[in-house]
């Protein structure tokens, strides 16, 4: 199945270790939950962290949720654990952080076998080997982790995230390349929802399925952000309708709103018409 088919407009990070926040996800309309066991888990909470999820899992009450857990690194004294121990808890996908090259993968598929992957792309040599890490077999999806980039990168903040631009463009050249998922980093600032929404529309511009979120405040604006527009709905439906009846009369070009519109146009409009759907389906 294409893993593009369902919609990951809001992908929220869970510490694996917080019971109340493992329950509170249930009842969030998130497309996608990130049980983490790497960065928002202190050291002298990991192999709890582990236990109290695998307890979360079996349990279950996530729904159409994408259930993704965020392992340790191999490299860790916790990542080879995590691995055996997630790949039994009946998660959708295991997510790696800090993926340098595909032979990371290797390592993780290895203890991990048929349960598909994602890569956290946070490293200056993720980036520079983004094309061969998406053209890795079991990898699904890639999420951006901003945070460590511009730590590696000694980049200051900025809001038009300008020093970001070179690994993010690579990232998404790479999963697109593949037919990958790609979601944006995260916003640090979990109470500033204007700047949360500028950042949503500006990944949402350059071709990202979503954004990882890292409290509840933030789903309603990501969910608004990535979701196709009304406007964007309306047009789609009229380009279809439009090119159907040029190519009826025997024409390769319609024109609606003043704009060609292109057999290429109406794939897009398709696409949009059936993300409208998938997210339709999810709310149902
Ligand atoms: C940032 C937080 C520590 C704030 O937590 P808290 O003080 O509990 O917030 P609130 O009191 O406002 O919470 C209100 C209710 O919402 C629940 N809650 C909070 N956060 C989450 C969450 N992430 N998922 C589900 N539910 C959540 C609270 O439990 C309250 O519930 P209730 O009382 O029942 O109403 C906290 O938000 C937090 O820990 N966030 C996640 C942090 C995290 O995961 N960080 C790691 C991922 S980011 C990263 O690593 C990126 C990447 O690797 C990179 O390099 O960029
Ligand atoms: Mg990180």
């Amino acid at each position: 199945m294409d893993p593009r088919a369902r919609p990951y407009r809001s992908v929220l990070y869970i510490p694996g270790s917080n019971a109340r926040a493992l329950e509170k996800a249930k009842t969030l309309p998130v497309d996608a939950v990130i049980f983490d066991l790497e960065d928002a888990v202190s050291a002298d909470e990991k192999t709890n962290a582990r236990e109290t999820l695998a307890q979360a899992l079996k349990a279950g009450g996530y729904g159409a949720r994408m259930k993704i857990v965020r392992i340790n690194g191999l490299d860790t004294p916790w990542g080879r654990g995590d691995a055996t121990a997630v790949a039994r808890m009946g998660c959708d996908a295991i997510l790696l952080p800090k993926v340098n090259a595909p032979e990371d993968l290797d390592a993780l598929a290895e203890i991990t076998g048929d349960i598909p992957l994602w890569a956290m792309m946070e490293t200056p040599r993720g980036m520079l080997n983004a094309a061969a890490i998406a053209a890795h077999p079991k990898l699904h999806g890639m999420v951006m982790g901003t945070n460590d980039l511009a730590k590696e990168l000694q980049t200051r903040y900025r809001p038009d995230r300008m020093p970001m631009m070179a690994g993010l463009g690579l990232c998404l050249l790479a999963a697109k390349a593949e037919g990958l998922v790609i979601v944006d980093g995260v916003y640090n600032a979990f109470k500033d929802v204007e700047g949360l929404a500028a950042e949503c529309a500006q990944g949402r511009d350059m071709g990202f399925d979503g954004k990882t979120l890292i409290h509840p405040a933030q789903v309603e604006v990501a969910n608004a952000a990535f979701a196709p527009t009304e406007r964007e709905i309306d047009t789609s439906r009229r380009q279809i309708a439009a090119f159907e009846e040029a190519q009826a009369a025997g024409q390769g070009v319609a024109v609606v709103d003043g704009r060609i519109v292109e057999n290429l146009h109406v794939v897009t409009a398709r696409e949009i018409l059936a993300k409208a759907d998938a997210i339709a389906a999810l709310s149902a």
